[in-house]
């Protein structure tokens, strides 16, 4: 995003304002590659455009993106259902989930989320990618399935580190989808559209 036009995000309420003042703290501690302030706009500005009910994300990490999700679920009547493996990560997730209000949004599931992702076989909305990178073209395998026509597949580090070149075959040679690649200026996001 250009730095010049850019300005930050601003709360509508005061569940907005709880959250993005819970993003801001969260940004204070450990980091792990989470999703950066302009990633995590777009990608709730996505989910709530597409009035997402449900939306998958393989990769927890300590909540942020979660985060900007819920601002987008709290107003879709959605829930996001989030996978870590690393339970020291998910403890940090959950208490920030709490902190900003959202704990009844979001489900948390602990384990490798190959396994643990698609025993759930409603469908998915919104895929966000963000587990480890060389994982990415067999979570496309697994998931997409489930992803119903006019849902979208989102991932992270399309740019930085560099992606999995199999994961990005799939999602530019596949006629079912419609791929952009957008903020390649930072880490990048792959945004995937499953057509109808
Ligand atoms: C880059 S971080 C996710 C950042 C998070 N989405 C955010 O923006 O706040 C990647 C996460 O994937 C998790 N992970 C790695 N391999 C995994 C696997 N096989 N199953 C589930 N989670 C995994 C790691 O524990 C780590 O927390």
């Amino acid at each position: 995003q250009d730095a010049n036009l850019q300005k930050p995000a601003l709360a509508k309420d005061d569940g907005e304002k709880r959250i993005l003042e819970t993003i801001v703290e969260a940004r204070k501690g450990q980091r792990y590659a989470n999703v950066s302030e302009a990633d995590g706009r777009l990608m709730r500005q996505l989910v709530e455009a597409v009035n997402a009910k449900r939306v998958v994300e393989l990769g927890t990490s300590t909540g942020e993106s979660g985060l900007y999700f819920s601002l987008a679920l709290r107003k879709t009547g959605g829930k996001l259902y989030t996978h870590d493996i690393d339970p020291g990560r998910v403890e940090v997730a959950k208490a920030n989930f709490k902190k900003a209000g959202v704990e009844d949004l979001i489900v948390i599931t602990m384990g490798d989320a190959h396994e643990t992702a698609p025993k759930n076989t409603e469908p998915i909305d919104v895929l966000f990618i963000d587990a480890e990178k060389p994982g990415y073209d067999a979570y496309l395998r697994e998931l997409l399935p489930l992803v119903r026509p006019g849902g979208l597949i989102l991932a992270h580090n399309m740019h930085t580190p560099a992606p999995n070149p199999k994961y990005v075959e799939a999602i530019t040679t596949n006629p079912d989808l419609d791929t952009s690649f957008l903020l390649m200026d930072g880490a990048g996001l792959g945004v995937t559209l499953k057509k109808r």
